[in-house]
């Protein structure tokens, strides 16, 4: 099964092609190659009606999922539809390695917060959203180190409950909007899944301003709470370095809000 130590990205076009495709994720994006687009909106976010429901180790990263029956979570900026939230996740580094997936003029960050929204105006469901070109909007959060985040202790608090792959718990009323950094200023591009199965169905919408968070909440967090493998599983392998390195342009425009 694909993963990120043995069967690690470089070898995930054995069983999925596509990660060899026109519009793979992550990407480094080069700020002054961006085209800045006059007509591209600001991106607009609201959570308040957004409903969380579980949070949960699938064996990749630690997900929270929402109750997606709610339209109105994210729209404007490259979107033509509002599309709903349904799951947010990580991706981490592991001892003094940086663990973003996308990269910045080849900067790296601490952590890469990924909000996935599917366009639920043209598709019927997420599964079908999720191999459309146009039917996931991921919403990318820089996480770097420096002073305490006042809100993701609600997360790291409760990471010790999912710390092997296949555990779950409930994790009701939070609202994401308090992951957000105080600007909405991006970059955009088409691109796709950063882990198999790849789809070629994302519009990234992928913040300029990253969110602060402590050393202590990432040691003790992420990188120390949570396993790659399941409870039975007498190897433990630290759920760290869960990210897929930057690939070919290809010749696409990333564009930038003002
Ligand atoms: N990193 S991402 O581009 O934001 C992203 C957004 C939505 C996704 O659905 C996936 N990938 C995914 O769910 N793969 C299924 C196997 C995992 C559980 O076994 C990745
Ligand atoms: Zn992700």
């Amino acid at each position: 099964h694909w993963g990120y130590g043995k069967e690690d990205p470089s070898s995930w076009y054995k069983n999925y092609p596509v990660a060899e495709g026109n519009r793979q994720s992550p990407i480094d994006i080069v700020p002054n190659e961006a085209s800045h687009d006059r007509d591209l909106g600001p991106i607009m976010t609201n959570y308040d009606h957004c409903t969380s429901i579980n949070i949960s180790n699938n064996g990749h990263s630690v997900v929270v999922e929402f109750n997606d029956s709610d339209d109105r979570s994210i729209k404007g900026g490259p979107l033509d539809n509002p599309y709903r939230l349904k799951q947010f996740h990580f991706h981490w580094g592991g001892k003094g390695h940086e663990g973003s997936e996308h990269t910045v003029s080849g900067k790296g960050f601490a952590s890469e917060l990924h909000l996935v929204h599917w366009n639920a105006v043209k598709y019927k469901t997420y599964g079908e959203a999720s191999t459309a070109p146009d039917g996931l909007a991921v919403l990318g959060i820089f996480l770097e180190t420096g002073d305490d985040h006042r809100w993701l202790h609600m997360i790291t608090d409760v990471l010790y409950m999912v710390k092997y792959k296949g555990s779950i718990t409930d994790f009701k009323g939070f609202n994401p909007k308090c992951l957000l950094p105080s600007s909405l200023h991006y970059w955009t591009y088409l691109g796709s899944l950063t882990t198999p199965p790849l789809h070629e169905s994302v519009i990234w919408i992928i913040l300029k301003e990253p969110i602060e968070v402590s050393e202590k909440q990432m040691q003790l967090g992420m990188f120390r709470m949570l396993l790659f493998t399941e409870e039975d599983d007498d190897q433990k392998m630290r759920m760290e370095n869960n990210f897929r390195p930057p690939q070919p342009i290809k010749g696409r425009r990333v564009r930038s809000s003002n």
